[in-house]
Order: structure tokens, then sequence, then C-alpha cells
């Protein structure tokens, strides 16, 4: 089974647009939808619709808690959270005429040290019933940015492998712990090494320097042009086909959990590569964040180029 942890779980709101986005001015929303949100839900989403057995995990709570839980549980993704006092946030996504998307993410109501240790407990408990485990996104204050590295600890310890995909202070504590595997996009890379990454030569080397520090598997996601990984077996590119993009917001989390899937599966890194690029640029196809067809993601897979290229 595979775990995903969503520490700062969110109702995400898709709002469509007629014109363009502009500040200082009532804008009138032509359609409105509501998912259950936060970078681990829609990973969790995904790996359903790779059809491999998940479990959610993290923090709810009050009545925006709730609601994401009902919509996992008709959506037929098995959950258990911690419940918390604080009430879950919304993260707001603007989709608008001119093709723009523009994201208001809310930091989330503060944890106190006792969910946090109740959170604990409960990953202690689901550990044993799981072969992978990804962790996704921010996390709400209260928690202490070493958070990812606490539960890596436990993961290895458990003989579990550890995905991690979030950003800044979370993502610079959390590779400290070394997990199995990190997916930093463009920006997540400059950040980790606190230096520019701009080319694909800086990137690849910046990526070779955190396989070299004991990570596993490091996943370069680089949007339209696709994905890098460097690890033991080499350095390998796969590029999408050009596809008509609707909503790319969640592609890296579709990524991530098309990369479980296939971890799950014990697919090779060409094979993973592939399939978790022919997902995520599916992903892209659609208005839904961690949503795929599966036609189109066939479709994709018989087209991404991979490369060995080290
Ligand atoms: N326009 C696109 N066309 C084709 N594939 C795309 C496109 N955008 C994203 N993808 C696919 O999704 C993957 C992840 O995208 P990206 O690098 O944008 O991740 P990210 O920055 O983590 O995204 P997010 O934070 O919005 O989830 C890419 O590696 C690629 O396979
Ligand atoms: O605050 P986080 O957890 O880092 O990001 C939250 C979020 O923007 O990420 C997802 C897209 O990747 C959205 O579903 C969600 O609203």
């Amino acid at each position: 089974m595979i775990l995903t942890v969503t520490l700062n779980v969110a109702v995400d709101k898709a709002y469509v647009i007629e014109g363009p986005l502009q500040a200082g001015e009532v804008m009138r929303v032509k359609t409105c939808s509501n998912t259950a949100g936060g970078k681990g839900l829609n990973v969790s989403k995904v790996i359903g619709l790779c059809g491999e057995e998940v479990l959610a995990t993290g923090f709810t709570g009050g009545f925006n808690g709730a609601y994401v839980e009902k919509l996992l549980t008709e959506k037929g993704i098995p959950n258990e959270f911690v419940h918390v006092k604080g009430e879950t946030r919304s993260c707001i996504n603007i989709l608008d005429g001119d093709g723009k998307s523009t994201e208001f993410l809310e930091p989330g109501a503060p944890v106190t040290a006792e969910e946090e240790a109740a959170f604990l407990r409960k990953f202690e408990t689901l550990l044993p019933k799981c072969s992978v485990v990804t962790m996704s996104g921010s996390a709400p204050k209260g928690l202490p940015a070493d958070i990812y590295g606490k539960l890596i600890a436990m993961g290895k310890k458990a003989g579990v492998k550890m995905i991690l995909d979030t950003s800044g202070q979370y993502l610079i504590e959390g590779v400290k712990a070394k997990p199995f595997l990190i997916k930093p996009n463009h920006d997540e890379i400059a950040q980790l090494l606190g230096r520019p990454a701009e080319t694909m030569e800086e990137m690849l080397e910046s990526a070779k320097e955190l396989h070299r520090s004991g990570i596993p598997y490091v996943v370069i996601s680089l949007g339209a042009d696709g994905a890098a990984v460097v690890c033991g077996e080499g350095v390998y590119t796969a590029r999408p086909p050009k596809i008509q993009a609707v909503n790319t917001v969640g592609c890296g989390d579709s990524m991530v959990g098309a990369m479980a899937a296939a971890l799950e599966r014990g697919y090779g890194v060409e094979e993973m590569l592939r399939y978790a690029v022919a997902v995520s640029s599916a992903n892209a196809m659609n208005l839904e964040t961690g949503y795929f067809r599966q036609e189109d993601m066939e479709e994709n897979l018989k087209q991404v180029i991979v490369e060995k290229i080290g």
C-alpha cells in the first residue's frame, strides 16, 4: 500500500472567469468547483486512478476538514486523518480568459505540539502497512521545519521508500534525512543548493550533488519540457508530447503519484520516468487537479521520449 501524507490539507476552489483577472475590480465567477486539495491529496487521487491501493493521512479540522474527508470518500480514497482544532484552509486557483492561472494559498491554521505528537503516533502505526510513503506540500504553522525529516527517519527505520515533494525550509531540512526520492522543480533545486540553476547543465550538476549526498533518486521536473532523473543507474531525461494544456496546477503532484505507483509495481527507472511523464502531462489536459483520463495517459505513454544521457 502507498501512504500519502498531507500536513496542510485544503479545499481547492477552481474559479473560471471570463476576461482577464483585474486587481481592484469586482470579478464574477463563471464556474466554481471544489475539490480535496493540498498537494498530497492530489497525489492520493492520482495513485487511485493508477489503480494502486492508497491511504491518505495528515491533519484535518472543522467544517472544511469534514468536507475534504467526504470528497475523498466519494472518490473512493480511504483516509485516516488526525482531527485538529483549527479549520482546514481553502486554496483558490483563478483560471482567467487569458489562459493564465493565479493561485491564492492560505497558510493553514496552526497545529499544536499535542496535535503533532498525535500525528507522529498515528504515522508510526500506519508504517507497517505500507511500502511507499509520499510527503507533499507546505506545513501549517506550529510544526517544526524538520517535520519531514522526523517522518523520513521513522519510515527509513521501517524499511519504507520515502518520497519528499515540498519547498522552502521544509525541503532544505527534509533532505538532510536523505529520503529515497525527491522531485524538485526548477525553483526548488535552486533553493536546495542555494545557487541559481538556470541551464540544464546547472540543474543536472545540482541533482548529481544531491544524489552523491545520499538521496538515491533525484527527479527534476521541467514543466512542458518533461523531467530528468539522476540515480545509481545513470542520468535520464523524458520529454512529453506537445499537448493542449488546460490546467497545469497539480502536474507535479501527478508526477509524484505516478512515481509512487511505479515504485509499488517494481518498475525500473526508465519505465518509472516514462509513466510519470505520461500521467503528469495527461493531468495538464484537464481542468481538474489530480485527475487524468486513461486514454490521454495511454496516448502520451506511446509518445514520451526517454533518453539515457549519462
Ligand atoms: N505544459 C505541459 N505540457 C506537458 N506536460 C507538462 C506540462 N506541464 C507540466 N507537465 C508535466 O508535469 C510534470 C510536472 O510539472 P512541473 O515541472 O510544472 O511540476 P511542479 O512545478 O511541481 O508543478 P505544480 O507545483 O503545479 O504541481 C512535468 O515533468 C511534465 O511531465
Ligand atoms: O501549500 P501547498 O500544500 O504547498 O500547496 C497547495 C496547492 O497549491 O498545491 C496543489 C497544487 O500542486 C493545490 O491543489 C493546492 O492548493
